[in-house]
Formats: C-alpha cells, sequence, structure tokens
C-alpha cells in the first residue's frame, strides 16, 4: 500500500490536542453576530434569530383546487357519460375575486383554481369532466362533498409557529415566510471573515509559474467554503512575508472583521510569518491529533484596541480545507445562529483497504454511494493532492485507534456540497 505517499509523519503523538478539545476551543472563540431586520430577498442562507408565528391561516379561505366548476355535490347525482347532469353556469370566479355570490342549489358557477370556493358550494367538478359550457354546464361524473376543495388553515392556523429560531433560510423557508404575510425577518448578519494568504511562492492564478512558485489557491478555496456556510468575506491573497507589512494589510479590515483566518506560515520553517506576526497577539499555536491539518492556531488578535477572532490554518491545501471542515465551518455555523452547525454523515463501506496514521484521527476524500451505502477513497492521503479533494463528495473518517482498515470496514462519512 503507497496510500500514505507524500504524508508529514511526526511519530511524537503524545503532545496532541484532541480534535474534540481543539474544535471547542475554535468554537469558543466567535460570539454570535447581532440580529437585524432584512427584507426576505437579503436572507437566504442566513439563520433566523427568532421564530415565526403566523397571524392568519392558510389557506386562507376555502377555494378550489382545480379549474372547473363550483357545485352542490348532491345536484350531481347519478351523473355518468351516458347520462350527464347539466346546470345552468350562473357566474364566474376567477382567483382574486373579493365580493362571491352564493351558489343557489341547482346551479354551478365556473371558478379558477385559487378562486373562493362561493358560499353554498361544497365542491369541485374538473372542467375535464364536463362539456366546458359557459351558459349552461353538462357533468359528466359525481364528486363527493369536499371533492377538489381546499379549506382554510388545512395547512397552517393561525397562532402556528411555521418557521423556528436557528433555521437556515432556504427556497421554501422564504416562501414559507413570504406565504404568512412577512416581508422582513430577524436574522442573525453573516460573519465577516478577512482571508488571508502569505507566502512569497504565490502567483496570481493567470499569471505564469516561475519555477519554485505556485498559484494561489487557498484564498479563493478558503473564501468560497466561508460563502458557502453563510458567512461573508473580504480576500487578502498576497500578504508579504514580513510582520510590518502583514499588520500594515490587516489595519484597514479590522473594523469590519469578525474573523481573521489564515492559511500557511505556521509550521516549524525559517519563515513563517503568520506565526511571527502573531507572537506578540494572544494566539496560541498548537498540534492536533489530525491528518492532514495537524498544525493549528487559534486566539485573538491584539491591534490598536481592537481584539479579534484569529484562526491559522497550515498551508498546504487540502490540511486547510479539511481543517475548515472539522474546526472552522461547525464555529462559523454556530456564530451565524444556525442550529444545523455540521455537515450531515452517513455510515458506509469501505470499497478497499486504508492505511492510517496512528494516534491521529485521519480523514481521507471519498466517492458516497448512496444506493449501496459504500464509499471508495480513490486518492492518497497526502495534504497536497488537491485533485483528490476536488473530485471527493464525501470526508472519510478513520478513528485515532486505526492504522490498517480493512476493505468492508464500516466508517463514518462527511457529506460535502
Ligand atoms: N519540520 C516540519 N515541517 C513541517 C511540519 C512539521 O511539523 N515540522 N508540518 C508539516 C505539516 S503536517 C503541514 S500541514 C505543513 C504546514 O505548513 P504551513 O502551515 O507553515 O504552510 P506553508 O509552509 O506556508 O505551506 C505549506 C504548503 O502549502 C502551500 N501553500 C501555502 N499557502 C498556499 C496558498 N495560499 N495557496 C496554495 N498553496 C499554498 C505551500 O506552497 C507549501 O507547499 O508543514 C509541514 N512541514
Ligand atoms: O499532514 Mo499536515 O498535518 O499536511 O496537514
Amino acid at each position: 500500500m503507497s496510500d500514505d505517499r507524500g504524508v508529514a509523519h511526526d511519530t511524537d503523538t503524545s503532545a496532541l490536542l484532541s480534535v474534540e478539545d481543539y474544535a471547542r476551543h475554535v468554537s469558543e472563540l466567535l460570539s454570535p453576530t447581532p440580529v437585524r431586520n432584512l427584507p426576505l430577498e437579503d436572507c437566504l442562507g442566513l439563520a433566523l434569530a427568532e421564530p415565526v408565528t403566523t397571524g392568519i391561516p392558510l389557506p386562507p379561505f376555502d377555494n378550489s383546487a382545480m379549474d372547473g366548476y363550483a357545485v352542490r355535490a348532491a345536484d350531481l347525482e347519478g351523473a355518468t357519460g351516458e347520462r350527464p347532469v347539466t346546470l345552468p353556469v350562473t357566474d364566474d370566479v376567477p382567483a382574486g375575486r373579493v365580493e362571491v355570490a352564493e351558489l343557489s342549489p341547482g346551479t354551478a358557477q365556473r371558478i379558477m383554481t385559487g378562486a373562493q370556493l362561493p358560499p353554498g358550494a361544497d365542491a369541485t367538478v374538473a372542467v375535464e369532466h364536463t362539456d366546458g359550457g359557459t351558459e349552461r354546464v353538462a357533468v359528466r361524473t359525481t364528486v363527493s362533498p369536499g371533492a377538489n376543495v381546499r379549506r382554510a388553515g388545512e395547512d397552517v392556523s393561525e397562532g402556528d409557529t411555521v418557521l423556528h429560531r436557528g433555521d437556515t433560510l432556504g427556497a421554501a423557508r422564504l416562501g414559507m415566510a413570504a406565504a404568512v404575510g412577512r416581508a422582513e425577518l430577524p436574522v442573525h448578519r453573516p460573519v465577516r471573515v478577512l482571508v488571508l494568504s502569505t507566502g512569497s511562492e504565490l502567483v496570481e492564478p493567470g499569471e505564469p509559474l516561475e519555477r519554485g512558485q505556485i498559484h494561489e489557491s487557498n484564498g479563493t478555496m478558503l473564501a468560497a467554503a466561508v460563502r458557502q456556510c453563510g458567512g461573508e468575506t473580504r480576500l487578502l491573497r498576497f500578504v508579504p512575508d514580513d510582520t510590518d507589512a502583514f499588520h500594515a494589510a490587516l489595519e484597514p479590515h479590522l473594523e469590519w472583521t469578525d474573523l481573521i483566518l489564515t492559511s500557511g506560515g505556521v509550521s516549524a520553517g525559517a519563515y513563517e510569518v503568520v506565526k511571527d506576526a502573531l507572537e506578540h497577539s494572544e494566539v496560541r499555536f498548537h498540534r492536533v491529533a489530525i491528518q492532514p491539518g495537524m498544525p493549528q492556531g487559534a486566539g485573538h488578535y491584539t491591534s490598536g484596541g481592537h481584539r479579534i477572532p484569529v484562526i491559522t490554518l497550515p498551508g498546504n491545501p487540502v490540511s486547510s480545507i479539511v481543517s475548515f471542515e472539522v474546526f472552522v465551518r461547525p464555529a462559523l455555523r454556530q456564530a451565524g445562529g444556525h442550529h444545523r452547525t455540521h455537515r450531515p454523515f452517513r455510515w458506509a463501506r469501505l470499497t478497499g483497504r486504508l492505511r492510517s496514521s496512528p494516534g491521529k484521527r485521519q480523514y481521507r476524500r471519498g466517492t458516497f454511494d448512496p444506493a449501496s451505502d459504500s464509499v471508495t477513497v480513490p486518492g492518497g492521503a497526502g495534504s497536497h493532492l488537491l485533485s483528490g479533494m476536488a473530485e471527493a463528495d464525501c470526508l472519510v473518517e478513520l478513528p485515532e485507534d486505526s492504522t490498517e482498515v480493512a476493505e468492508g470496514t464500516t466508517v463514518r462519512v462527511w457529506l460535502l456540497d
């Protein structure tokens, strides 16, 4: 097996912080963002800060589920294709009509889907079962009382709670809010994250590379990851490997920022600018029992009266995105007020065998097959192997105590977007 080629092996696992302890530490850094009333069109992806109760029933009035004719069911007794019952059509009721006349016995009113059921009517017969007449209508079927009628309050009653605190507002929930008459909702404003990348080897995508250089990719990736979980971002991509320049780059953004998220520059090298620049702030660097993503830092950046939470992710691209998923995403979701903070997970059978780092929780990149509840891990464990991450639809969790994981073993998989 060679699936751990290119993995940074650290055999000293004695001083490693557990994944749980570090995750808790990170989530304690952030407080919930302030609550604002925003128009519905600005609420997509944000978390509701208070429950929504409805002041009206839905539907608000009895109405027709079909285009056809409002009738009294008893008037159609015995109607068949051979012996239709013919009724005079006394009115036309389009959707939106406010005043609707009473339906007299032995008559029909032409009615549209969503239009008020006339008082006295107890059913609608669909136009397909009639000759479609406008003066008189021949009806070829019987109907039961209540047929094709949507009763007031059938969906929700006045006073019902229709949305809950902490709900993430997606299309259907925004539709629900509009349906009960809300134009605005109280939501947690998005968490504002200043994403920054350091490294003299980094070059703007689109520019040619000299030998020894790579395109900057973590900034794009992490900013997108923040936005995917409901946050707002500012991206500083080429912060120089110089501590004064680092502080100067941050300065204009400090008033705006809820969290500073860096990648790179924190391990054991000679030019670790993030580590050097944060040395005098309240940031602590840890080695966490996770692969990829072992070198981590968290705390507060202090400057000119500001005290801003900061999380420093490792620079290897897969290390940075995996540790974002494991540590940062749940913390951001919690700060944004969402009650769903974690990705959904499934249990799945491994289609091949894997080797894992002892003493560390390993996250491998996989593709999950929901039809067979199985997961395939095509690529290696190396934290520079971004293509495997780009292909993956899940992260495969191998526990700290596993070393050789046999084919067929049941593992937890975290489903990605
Ligand atoms: N002697 C040791 N060396 C390393 C250790 C260690 O414990 N002792 N840990 C290894 C592990 S594990 C990881 S993970 C990395 C973490 O390194 P840094 O966070 O300091 O990151 P850099 O050294 O700056 O970069 C690592 C790698 O990632 C590339 N990178 C960085 N930023 C970006 C970016 N914005 N876009 C694309 N790629 C980026 C960078 O070029 C390097 O290849 O350290 C190991 N070493
Ligand atoms: O293995 Mo590092 O922990 O590449 O992330």
